[in-house]
């Protein structure tokens, strides 16, 4: 018998605001910032989609926040992208799943979304969906139980994380006590050999800005195939590349199986942001398609979905270093030795200082000092973060 309050009220909700609104949805920022500044895509192959990733539409969806009530008051929340079209998921599909059940349940909870959805989901914005709600309920039962999130995933396996930093400026983030720095690419098939060169040069020249021992990796954001992603892999080793990461499309495990097998020895293959649920990466993972797998908590599932991903990977023997998600990312990585470092996204537009993810619609959110977070940063209930009251939520369906 549980001894916990019940759910009273699942709530889904939006930020409006437009562009420049950022937070969860991290590319939706203003003119200028390096997020948004010329990066390969593949939709590149459009002239006029190839300056800008917004003007493809890379912000439509939006944030997506979730708040899940108890009976007793106590009120978990989290943050994720989707925005409207995965509020209604919430509110009119999911919803059910939840009112009047003991928030414990996350495992019965989870399988009724997933399957009550599959005919229409399994992956994309659904798993968004589901991945926001999932959220909400380990933030709610940190809140219930007055423990943070780590604590209930088993606790910590070492005192503090570490972090590369994904951003423009790798030399800055090096000065800033970061252990590597992941650059986007700029320059895709459509540009050429010419691009190919930019693509070396560029690296080659923060290669000689950092030194021999700071890591570099280039994300590709699924902009390549596999003989330019090949060829680009050969050109970047003498520079040190440490990894290619999400070179190709993310359907695409026979080509991710081929680059694997093409890159120079000690390169690593990574991918798995665009990635979800413990099919999706036992497909990767049995395919052979990398060597580390970068599940975003937000979009793969949630921390349910991904202690599920991160114990097929251990043993396997492949690292998991979850794509961007903040709060959500460090609670998991720091009790997980497969997970031996974290991913931070420079939000500064000029990637020269360290700036909150999800700001403006989180309060509390710790971020990395000279490139480590202390275990004790995290030492709050829940994810140990609160909505900015200040930041005007908007819910657009109901149940
Ligand atoms: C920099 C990449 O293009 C993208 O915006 C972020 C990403 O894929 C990552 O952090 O990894
Ligand atoms: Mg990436």
């Amino acid at each position: 018998m549980s001894k916990h309050s019940k759910i009273k009220q699942i709530r889904a909700s939006v930020i409006k605001g437009g562009e420049g609104g950022g937070g969860a949805d991290y590319h939706d920022q203003g003119e200028g910032h390096w997020i948004d500044n010329h990066i390969a895509t593949s939709m590149g192959r459009y002239p006029e989609y190839r300056q800008s990733r917004k003007s493809f539409g890379i912000n439509v969806l939006g944030t997506l926040v979730v708040e899940i009530e108890c009976e007793d008051g106590t009120t978990g929340f989290a943050v994720t992208t989707g925005g409207e079209p995965a509020a209604y998921m919430v509110e009119k599909h999911f919803a059910r799943f939840l009112e009047g059940r003991d928030p414990f349940d996350y495992e019965t909870i989870w399988d009724q979304m997933y399957f009550a959805s599959q005919y229409y989901g399994r992956k994309g914005i659904v798993v968004n969906a589901i991945s926001g709600v999932d959220l909400a309920l380990w933030d709610l039962m940190g809140r219930l139980r007055g423990e943070p999130v780590y604590h209930m995933l088993g606790g910590a396996v070492r005192n503090e994380l570490q972090f590369y930093a994904t951003g423009a400026r790798p030399d800055l983030a090096k000065e800033m006590g970061f252990i590597g720095g992941k650059l986007p690419l700029l320059h895709g098939p459509i540009e050429g050999d010419e691009g190919l060169k930019k693509n070396v040069e560029l690296l080659a020249d923060m290669r000689a800005k950092c030194g021999d021992d700071f890591w570099l990796m280039y994300d590709c954001w699924m902009a390549l195939d596999v003989n330019y992603a090949t060829r680009l892999a050969h050109a970047c080793a003498p520079h040190g590349l440490k990894w290619i990461e999400e070179a190709i499309s993310p359907d695409d495990y026979w080509g991710y199986a081929q680059l694997k097998k093409n890159v120079p020895a000690g390169m690593l293959v990574t991918t798995g942001e665009h990635e979800a649920t413990r099919w999706g990466f036992r497909m990767l993972m049995e395919m052979d398609c990398c060597d580390l797998i970068q599940p975003d908590v937000g979009w793969c599932g949630g921390v349910t979905e991904l202690l599920k991903i991160s114990a097929m990977a251990d043993a396997r023997g492949i690292m998991v270093v979850p794509h961007g998600s903040s709060v959500y990312s460090y609670h998991f990585v720091i009790t997980r030795h497969n997970s031996p470092f974290a991913e931070f996204l420079m939000m500064a537009p000029k990637a020269d200082h360290v700036a909150p993810m999800f700001h403006p619609q989180l309060l509390g959110e710790p971020v990395p000092v000279n490139g480590r977070l202390n275990v004790s940063a995290l030492d709050k209930p829940g994810f140990g973060v609160e909505l900015n009251p200040d930041v005007k939520l908007y819910r657009p369906y109901t149940h």
